[in-house]
């Protein structure tokens, strides 16, 4: 069976995903698209030949679309609503992060979700992917390394937009960490604290860049994750678990290495669609085969919920320069268990 997907979003990612199920990956196809941005909609139509009906919003697409599923790839601030609306119309449902710009609305999707009985949501944290990342959860989950102690990790981009603020390095850029860290260590947060080096020239006036970012788990581990997107040099992403019996680190992307006039050195890659391609096409390839089975496995609500809760309390602590506290509600039992990547 193909599934009939529908594509809330057109921008960078919402392309990204659509040129993926066209060209890369089996049993899906677009036959339906919106975006508030019309003409960016048509756009894509076209660049990729879709036979897909251009709808003028989310609730026309769901109500008339004819689709098994849909992707929600707009603005964050937007999320909540189609992923909300998409339930209520049965459909399953991918959305890229945030699930909800707020800890409430995680809950209400969550709510929306218990009260359907059936998972319908998968976010869209696709590092649970990475090869790489997969094979630190290996190494920890055998105790390769014994009881992990600490986490060192960096979050680098080359350069901000214009309309990047410093809450965003949490709430936009952080926010993988947080997924992907709780992921890695079956644990939840305590707690956290920021502090703020030297500023960098490059970034914009009304931002601070880089953050440093001091997270503690309930079970004692604790992560210092740097964020700088401004770091001009490339985008690098690095990762590396400190235990009692040695050390796992997130391997480097595979790439040629290359000597010439009198250097040695391999390329770094600067864009975040590039660095985790293949992750980004197992996920999708995940959403389509799981939803084919009519039982998701990717990351759910409640890690939606988990990120908001810890974004929230993060940004609490960039503002108060205290250690702020981290607390979750019950989990509900629907999401009981552990959701998986895949490698
Ligand atoms: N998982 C990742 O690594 C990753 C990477 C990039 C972006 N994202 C997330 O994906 C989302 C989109 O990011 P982007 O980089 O593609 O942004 P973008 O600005 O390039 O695209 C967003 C698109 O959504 C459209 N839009 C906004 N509100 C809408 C609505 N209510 N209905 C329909 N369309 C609407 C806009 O017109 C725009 O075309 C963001 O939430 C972002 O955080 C995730
Ligand atoms: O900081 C960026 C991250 O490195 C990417 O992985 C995307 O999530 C993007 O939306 C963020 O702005």
């Amino acid at each position: 069976m193909t599934l009939k997907i529908g594509v809330i979003g057109t921008g960078a990612i919402g392309r990204d995903h659509i040129r993926r199920i066209t060209s890369n990956l089996s049993g899906g196809r677009i036959t339906a698209v919106t975006d508030v941005n019309e003409a960016a909609a048509n756009a894509v139509v076209e660049q990729y030949g879709l036979d897909a009906v251009v709808y003028p919003d989310d609730q026309s697409l769901l109500a008339e679309g004819d689709i098994d599923a849909v992707l929600v790839t707009s603005w964050g601030p937007a999320h909540e609503q189609s992923v909300l609306a998409a339930i209520e119309a049965g459909k399953y449902v991918f959305c890229e992060k945030p699930l909800a710009t707020t800890a409430e609305g995680c809950r209400r999707i969550m709510d929306a979700e218990i009260k359907h009985g059936k998972r319908l949501v998968q976010v869209g944290f696709m590092r649970r992917y990475d090869s790489g990342y997969v094979q630190l959860k290996q190494a920890i989950d055998e105790h390769v390394i014994g009881e992990p102690l600490m986490i060192r990790c960096a979050h680098r981009n080359p350069e901000s937009g214009p309309n990047y603020t410093s809450d965003m390095a949490i709430t936009d850029t952080l926010i993988h960490e947080i997924d992907v860290l709780h992921w890695l260590l079956g644990d939840d947060y305590k707690s956290v604290q920021v502090s703020y080096p030297r500023k960098t020239r490059h970034a914009l006036s009304h931002m601070r860049d880089p953050q440093v970012v001091l997270l503690e788990t309930n079970g004692g581990v604790l992560i210092t994750a740097e964020i700088f997107v401004n770091c001009r040099y490339g985008y690098d992403i690095q990762c590396e678990v400190i235990g009692e019996d040695g050390i796992v680190k997130l391997p480097e992307p595979s790439s040629i290495s290359l000597r010439k006039e009198a250097m040695f050195g391999t390329r770094i890659l600067m864009d975040w669609k590039d660095r985790f391609i293949e992750a980004y096409d197992r996920e999708i390839q995940d959403f389509i085969d799981s939803v084919g089975r009519g039982e998701l496995q990717g990351p759910t609500a409640w890690d939606g919920y988990i990120a908001a809760v810890t974004a929230d309390a993060c940004v609490k602590a960039q503002e108060s320069g205290q250690r702020e506290e981290i607390e979750l509600d019950e989990k509900p039992a629907l999401y009981e268990g552990q959701a998986v990547g895949q490698a």
